[in-house]
């Protein structure tokens, strides 16, 4: 949504051209030049769409996780803004007492006593500030901790397919920038408790000095909360139209950033730039746009303020004259008139400032709706003594938003002591089912079992530790070697990671570096090459010592020698658990026990498994072989189950 489109229906039903009434054409008039003020005046619609918009009491309602048990600290601050309130409003009294007890009689006498209350009262004051001040910072800061925490939690949780949709920059600002919105929030809901205290107090003091004086400058207040009302939904577009373009050029930059090579190997720097500075010109538009707003409201509210001040000043003299007030009574009263448009002001400023903060807390709560497919289960089946077998039932899935499903109805069966094979051409779902199989995302149709029990009915936890997967793009950290290896298992001894290293054929190179495995491998681990990276990444995988291996493409980036000896690890790590190798490496191919072919997301049946070649008749049986020539040291049929 651009932020001239009108926002969903706010709070009030405005007559339609049918309707009795129709805004006035002054109203009308203001309510298009404040318009044009919001309208941006960027070119593009930014990278990043609008978040949903989401009605106050849901946002509040989402947010409980954070303010539950934080009750008694916002109840601290609400008491301690009032207590402030009480104290000023004494303050001013005597204020009073000082003009008709002193100045008017010109009497010094009780001066010495209102100087030491004044005195008292101000420390007072600024000791509860001061509490009122760090118990806000408090709430606000573990308010906001906790929910990055959660927002961070969440995205752990959403498939990789789906957060991969997700613009990194942008959701980068939204887990440290937007999150402090909800501080506005809540510190708002304590603002108002004190402005709405100051409010009482100061209009009570007023009424009892003169109440028809009082009743004038009350007519004042709905004035600042229609004007804030008029406001507040223009004032929240605006703040949505600034933090969705702020989102994108922080995406903008974080993408050419991340493909830094890229822009320099093909020359396109100065797209890159333009395309940084769109989004700049974009996010100055929407500030622009938010700071002639921010201009043009005081001025209204000035005005308004005026207005009744002068009245009160008007009635206030008239009072004086038929001598229904002292000097000193008139002074105290337009001191309290001044105090009370403060409160006033605050609690109109209030509604626009929750309404932008809502702008930004909506973008907050759009991270924690995006889909978590990886649900822990509710009641998780114990593994013990896990063998290794795999089952792979009737497998379908769809990648988010795409329009074809990437497998269907795949069957595949792994047991310890074999290797299978995952063959097909590029883009035939290979990594697809290597995704189902370390239960990196959840099949819609059918299951994927070890030792016979649904992945999903296991803790994650107990899938993670039996089932590893190296993924074709594993990331390399910008870590010491011990601290890349050591990241699938935390606490394992340097003899461990050596003999990981090992086996990923890495030690030799390792032991060159003349830090070892203290030696820092750089962002994305570019100090490393391209095989060396695929290496570390391997040896991460092998140190978890699972009873399943899932590897996808593992000789990629490695020479013919390093590939065997590889592969030879593989051989004997398959004596006694499964490991499933997704790869195109006719070598890899040859080495295995079984390969399985994968066309277009389904599994090729092969020519051993036609009805004379014995084939394995359950779904979850194995599927396919490749042709016969490509095997090595196995067989090409059913799979022992
Ligand atoms: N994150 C994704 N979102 C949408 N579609 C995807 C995603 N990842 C893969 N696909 C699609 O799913 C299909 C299978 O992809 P997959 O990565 O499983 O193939 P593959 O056999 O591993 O290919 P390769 O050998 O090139 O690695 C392809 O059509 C691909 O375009």
């Amino acid at each position: 949504m651009s932020a001239d489109t009108p926002e969903r229906p706010g709070r009030r039903v405005r007559p339609g051209r049918s309707g009795a009434r129709r805004p006035g054409t002054a109203v009308r008039a203001l309510r298009a030049r404040l318009d044009s003020l919001v309208r941006p005046r960027a070119e593009g619609t930014g990278l990043i769409a609008d978040a949903p918009t989401v009605p106050f009491r849901d946002v509040l309602r989402r947010l409980r996780p954070e303010l539950s048990g934080r009750g008694p600290v916002l109840t601290l601050l609400v008491l301690l803004t009032v207590a402030v309130a009480g104290i000023e409003t004494v303050e001013i009294w005597l204020f009073q007492r000082v003009v008709d007890d002193v100045l008017v009689p010109v009497d010094v006498s009780p001066l010495l006593a209102i100087a030491g209350l004044y005195v008292a009262l101000a420390l007072l004051s600024g000791l509860l500030s001061w509490v009122d001040e760090v118990a806000s910072a408090w709430l606000s800061e573990h308010v906001s901790l906790d929910l990055r925490r959660r927002v961070l939690a969440h995205l752990h949780k959403v498939p990789s397919d789906v957060a991969d949709q997700q613009r990194a920059g942008d959701v980068l600002t939204r887990l440290t920038r937007d999150v402090r919105s909800v501080e506005t929030l809540l510190l708002g809901a304590v603002d108002g408790a004190g402005a709405l205290a100051r409010l009482l107090l100061y209009g009570g003091a007023m009424m009892l000095l003169d109440w028809q004086l009082a009743l004038v400058a009350f007519v004042v207040a709905p004035l600042f909360w229609w004007a804030s009302d008029r406001f507040a939904r223009r004032f929240k577009k605006v703040a949505k139209e600034k933090r969705r373009r702020t989102g994108s050029m922080t995406a903008v930059a974080e993408e050419s950033l991340a493909a830094l090579s890229l822009v320099q190997v093909h020359g396109r720097e100065r797209e890159e730039q333009e395309k940084f500075e769109r989004e700049g010109r974009a996010v100055v538009a929407a500030e622009l746009g938010a700071a002639r707003l921010r201009a043009t409201y005081p001025i209204v509210v000035d005005l308004l303020e005026l207005a009744g001040l002068l009245a009160v000043i008007g009635l206030g003299i008239w009072a004086l004259a038929e001598g229904r007030l002292t000097l000193g009574g008139l002074l105290v009263f337009l001191t309290y008139l001044s105090q009370l448009v403060r409160p006033m002001r605050e609690l109109g400023d209030l509604v626009v400032s929750v309404a932008s903060a809502v702008a930004g807390t909506e973008r907050v709560l759009e991270v924690l709706d995006l889909p978590t497919g990886l649900a822990e289960p509710a009641d998780p089946v114990a593994l013990d003594d896990v063998e290794g077998r795999v089952r792979v039932n009737d497998a379908s899935f769809t990648y988010h938003g795409a329009a074809a499903p990437a497998l269907t109805g795949v069957n595949l069966t792994l047991v310890p002591g074999r290797m299978v094979a995952l063959a097909g051409a590029s883009g035939s779902g290979k990594s697809t089912l290597v995704r189902l199989l370390g239960r990196l995302s959840d099949t819609p149709t059918g299951s994927v079992t070890l030792d016979g029990v649904d992945l999903r009915d296991l803790r994650l936890q107990t899938v993670r530790e039996n089932i590893t997967v190296l993924l074709q793009e594993a990331p390399v950290l910008d870590a010491s070697v011990r601290d890349n290896v050591t990241f699938s298992r935390p606490g394992a001894t340097d003899d461990e990671v050596w003999e990981a290293l090992a086996m990923a054929g890495l030690d030799d190179a390792v032991r060159a570096l003349p830090a070892g495995l203290d030696a820092r491998l750089g962002q994305r681990g570019r100090s490393l090459s391209g095989g060396q990276r695929q290496r570390i990444a391997l040896a991460r995988a092998l140190l978890v010592d699972s009873r399943v291996l899932v590897l996808d493409e593992p000789t990629t980036g490695l020479d013919a020698a390093a590939a065997q000896r590889l592969l030879a690890t593989l051989r004997r790590l398959a004596d006694d658990r499964s490991v499933v190798v997704a790869s195109h490496d006719p070598a890899v191919l040859a080495e295995a026990d079984e390969v399985v072919t994968i066309e277009r997301g389904t599994v090729v049946p092969s020519p051993a498994s036609s009805p004379d070649a014995s084939p394995d008749p359950s779904p979850a049986g194995s599927a396919a072989a490749a042709p016969g020539g490509a095997q090595g040291a196995g067989s090409t049929t059913g799979v022992a189950r």
